[in-house]
C-alpha cells in the first residue's frame, strides 16, 4: 500500500492524540507534521506519553506552512480556529483531504451556529457519520469531513432508526452521562479532581447545550416530521466513555421485539455499530478504545415510550475513530482499516 502523509493539528490535546494512537496503528499512513498551540517546541513525548513511537516528535506551531505538502490533514483544535486554516491549506492545494474534528463546519444553518457558538459561521462540510443513510457515499473521496460531536454521534446513531422508521414521533429525549475527556485538556476550574471524583454533574440544561442543534439537525434528516430535542449531558467521574439513554413517544402499538427487530436490520451491515441481544443492556467500559457503538433499545409500555441506551468512547467513535473511519472512506481505503471493534474491559 502506498503510504499517505498525514499531519495533526492540535497534537497535544484529547482529539489529536487520539488521533495519532490510532493513525500507529495504521498501515496506509505515514505520520508527518505534529503541531500545537502554547506547547509548540516541546516534545510529543513530554505531553503524551503513551504515544511512545512519536516521544521525540518536536510539536510545530499550528500554521499552513508547516501543514502543507501532507495528503490529509486533521484539526483537533478549539471551535473557531479550523475555517481560515481550512482555507489557507485548500488555497495552497485543492487536493488536500482536511479532516476537521472541531464543530466549525458540522451545522448547515449560519444563525443557528451563531447563536450557539457565538462566531461567524465558517460554512458546511460533509457531515461525519457514515452511519446515517446517504451519509456514506458523501463521504466517499471527499476533500472535507465535519467529524461529529461525541454527544450528538451516541445520541443520534441511538434514537436514529426508531425516527427513520417512524416508529417514534420527533419528540425526542437525551440523557447523556460523559466522561471528564470529553470536555478536552485545557485546565478547568469544574474539571478539578475533587470538583469531579464521587460525583455526578448536570450541565447545559435547558436546550442550552451546542449540541443540541447538532442533534436536531441529525435526526430532522431522517424524517418528515419536524424534530425536537430535549437534551441534557451530564459529567460523570470517568475518564472516557458516553452512554446516552434517549427516548420517545410511541407513534402506534409496537413491541420490544419488534422495536429490536427495527435496530437490527437498521444496523445489520454496520461494521461498527453492535446492537445487543435483547436483554443485554450496554456499558462504556465495553467501547473503550475501539470504534464499536453498542446499542439495546426496548418499549416502555405503561409510558408508551420506546427507550434505547447507546454507548460510545467519546474520544474513540465520538472523535479520533470517526476522524480515520471519515478518512478511510475519503481516500477509498477500507472502511475500518486501522480500527478495531473490541474494547477494553473491565
Ligand atoms: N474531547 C472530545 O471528546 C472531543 C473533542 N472534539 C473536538 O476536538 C477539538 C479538540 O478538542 P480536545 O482535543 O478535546 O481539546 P484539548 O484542549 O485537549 O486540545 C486542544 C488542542 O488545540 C491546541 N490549541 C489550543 N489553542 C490553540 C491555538 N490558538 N492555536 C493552535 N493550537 C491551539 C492545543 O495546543 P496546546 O496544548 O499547545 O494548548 C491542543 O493541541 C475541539 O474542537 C473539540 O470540540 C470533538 C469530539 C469529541
Ligand atoms: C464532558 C464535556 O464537557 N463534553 C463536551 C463535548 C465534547 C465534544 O464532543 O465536543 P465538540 O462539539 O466540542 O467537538 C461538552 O459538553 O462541551
Amino acid at each position: 500500500m502506498t503510504k499517505v502523509r498525514v499531519a495533526v493539528a492540535g497534537a497535544s490535546g484529547y482529539a489529536g492524540g487520539e488521533v495519532l494512537r490510532l493513525l500507529l496503528g495504521h498501515p496506509g499512513v505515514e505520520i508527518g507534521a505534529l503541531t500545537a498551540g502554547s506547547n509548540a517546541g516541546e516534545s510529543l513525548g513530554a505531553l503524551q506519553p503513551h504515544l511512545v513511537p512519536l516521544a521525540d516528535r518536536v510539536l510545530e506551531p499550528t500554521t499552513a506552512d508547516v501543514l502543507d505538502g501532507h495528503d490529509v490533514v486533521f484539526l483537533g483544535l478549539p471551535h473557531g480556529q479550523s475555517g481560515a486554516l481550512a482555507e489557507e491549506l485548500t488555497a495552497r492545494n485543492a487536493d488536500v483531504v482536511v479532516i476537521d474534528c472541531g464543530a466549525d463546519f458540522r451545522l448547515d444553518d449560519a444563525d443557528t451556529w451563531q447563536r450557539f457558538y457565538g462566531s461567524d459561521h465558517a460554512g458546511t462540510w460533509p457531515y461525519g457519520l457514515p452511519e446515517l443513510p446517504g451519509q456514506r457515499d458523501a463521504l466517499r473521496g471527499s476533500k472535507r469531513v465535519a467529524v461529529p460531536g461525541c454527544y450528538p454521534t451516541i445520541s443520534t446513531l441511538t434514537i436514529a432508526p426508531a425516527v427513520a422508521a417512524g416508529v417514534v414521533t420527533s419528540d425526542v429525549v437525551v440523557v447523556a452521562a460523559s466522561g471528564t475527556s470529553g470536555a478536552g485538556k485545557a485546565a478547568k476550574p469544574h474539571l478539578l479532581g475533587s470538583e469531579v471524583m464521587g460525583s455526578v454533574s448536570a450541565y447545559g440544561v435547558g436546550g442550552v447545550h451546542r449540541h443540541t442543534p447538532e442533534i436536531t439537525q441529525n435526526l430532522g434528516r431522517l424524517t418528515d416530521a419536524d424534530v425536537t430535542v430535549s437534551f441534557t449531558p451530564l459529567l460523570v467521574p470517568m475518564p472516557r466513555g458516553i452512554l446516552a439513554t434517549v427516548s420517545a413517544p410511541l407513534s402506534g402499538p409496537l413491541s420490544a421485539e419488534d422495536a429490536h427487530a427495527v435496530y437490527a436490520k437498521a444496523y445489520a451491515d454496520e461494521p461498527f455499530v453492535h446492537v445487543l441481544p435483547a436483554g443485554q443492556w450496554p456499558q462504556t467500559q465495553s467501547v473503550t478504545g475501539s470504534n464499536a457503538v453498542h446499542l439495546q433499545v426496548t418499549v416502555d409500555e405503561a409510558a408508551g415510550r420506546l427507550v434505547a441506551v447507546g454507548v460510545v468512547d467519546n474520544l474513540a467513535k465520538g472523535t479520533g475513530g470517526a476522524a480515520v473511519q471519515c478518512m478511510n472512506l475519503a481516500l477509498g481505503l477500507d472502511e475500518t482499516t486501522g480500527l478495531t471493534t473490541v474494547g477494553v474491559a473491565p
